[in-house]
């Protein structure tokens, strides 16, 4: 029997570092993530398991891993794109932790922070000992971030910055939240705001049926004073969170043909031994076209997301490229573990397979970081040269 991510040997593609950062990862996985998701699931994951996985992800190397200096790893992007496989592979959820963490707070300060703020907050967030946030969406205005409403205004030196952010990853337990604001003279710019400062609060959003094992919060800022030097100096409009959330997408794209592998695996495993009509479910030929037409989309998004790494290690990888290979992986993703789901029957809906769990999880990953409709009308956009957004 052939794994169903190795019918086409991508394997071979991979050099051997690429392969024992990979190999690594899936360790840590089985190690630390397997045994409880099920758990932080149904309970949804506490702050101090949140604490805890950072942890032992800056142990692993893998928070800011493909940045460089100030104690991040300075991987290549394949390899950090196949970190991010085996960690979706756990659970979307703990791969949210390490994308956020790295690609979204850490690549915002490394790529438009002062040389001071990179080495107040760098090192400590690579180590996993201070967790990072990144507020741009609003209760009124996601896909249109251009409408935001939080307001920064000077007030002498200081910057006073009044609003609200919503959906906001590792908000609540977050050391540091980079916060996206208008200011005056139009512009947008980030502000790093230290958990405590007067006037900011996260409260954590309740009722999620997905991404259950990530804290996702809302930022409340009420006249929040910071000193001058909170600024983001290096950026002053929408290009600066659009080229974080460019960052994070690439991740995604391999990303969610982990959960796309584990859903499978499962599916494999559970019609080899379930037996119906005397006979296991594996044998009938309806499952195998099932289980045949999901492993051919899972290698196909994989050489995307490959050759999406290596044009990005390159420095070749355009914006519409990522948009490609996250919408394509995610949607699929999406299918294959729904598909995975009605393999498994009834006990496809519960916490005992990771099925319905990882579907449920895509929902939201098909959302964030872009929705698969905004997605499409980028590609519209490349296709045509029509703006189609508004
Ligand atoms: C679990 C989770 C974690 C998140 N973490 C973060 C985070 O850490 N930081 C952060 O800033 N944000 C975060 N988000 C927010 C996420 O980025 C937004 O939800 C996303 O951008 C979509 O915005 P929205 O939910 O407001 O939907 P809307 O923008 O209101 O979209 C609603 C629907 O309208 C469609 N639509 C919008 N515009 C168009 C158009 N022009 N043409 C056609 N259709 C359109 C969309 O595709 C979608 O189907 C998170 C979201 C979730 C669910």
């Amino acid at each position: 029997m052939t794994s169903p991510l190795e019918l086409l040997s991508v394997e071979h593609l991979l050099s051997e570092e690429e392969r024992d950062l990979r190999d690594a990862v899936a360790h840590f996985v089985d190690d630390r993530v397997r045994p409880s998701i099920a758990d932080w699931y149904e309970d949804g994951l506490s702050e101090g398991a949140v604490r805890e996985l950072a942890l032992e992800a800056g142990k692993l190397g893998l928070l800011g891993m493909h940045l460089t200096g100030y104690g991040c790893a300075g991987t290549n992007a394949v390899s950090y794109g196949l970190a991010c496989m085996e960690l979706e592979a756990g659970d979307s959820g703990v791969r949210s932790l390490v994308s956020v963490q790295g690609s979204l707070a850490m690549f915002a300060i490394w790529k438009f922070g002062s040389e001071e703020q990179k080495q107040r907050w760098l090192p400590g967030m690579a180590a996993g000992e201070l967790i990072g946030c990144f507020g741009l969406t609003e209760p009124d205005f996601g896909s249109n971030p251009a409408g935001m409403r939080t307001r920064a205004r000077r007030d002498g030196d200081d910057w006073v910055l009044d609003g609200t952010k919503m959906w906001i990853t590792n908000g609540t337990v977050a050391d540091v939240a980079v916060v996206w604001a208008r200011c005056d003279d139009g512009a947008v710019r980030g502000f790093l705001v230290p958990a405590g400062t007067p006037g900011f609060s996260a409260p954590k959003i309740g009722k999620k049926l997905s991404l259950r094992a990530s804290v996702t919060s809302e930022l409340v800022l009420e006249g929040v004073r910071l000193p001058a030097d909170a600024v983001l100096p290096e950026v002053s409009s929408l290009r600066g969170p659009l080229s974080c959330l460019n960052e994070a997408r690439f991740g995604i794209v391999f990303g969610a043909l982990g959960a796309a592998r584990d859903c499978l695996a499962a599916a494999i495993s559970y019609a080899q031994t379930r037996e119906v009509f005397d006979r296991p479910l594996a044998s009938f030929q309806l499952t195998q076209a099932k289980l045949a037409d999901m492993a051919l989309e899972l290698q196909k998004g994989y050489l995307l997301a490959l050759h999406l790494g290596r044009l990005k290690d390159a420095e070749k990888l355009t914006p519409q490229q990522v948009s490609l290979g996250k919408l394509n992986n995610v949607r699929e993703a999406l299918a294959i573990a729904r598909e995975c789901r009605t393999i498994l029957g009834a006990n496809g809906i519960t916490l005992e397979y990771p099925v319905l769990r990882h579907a449920n999880n895509l929902e939201s990953v098909l959302t964030y970081e872009g929705t698969s409709e905004v997605h499409q009308l980028v590609i519209g956009q490349a296709l045509t040269g029509e703006s189609a957004f508004s």
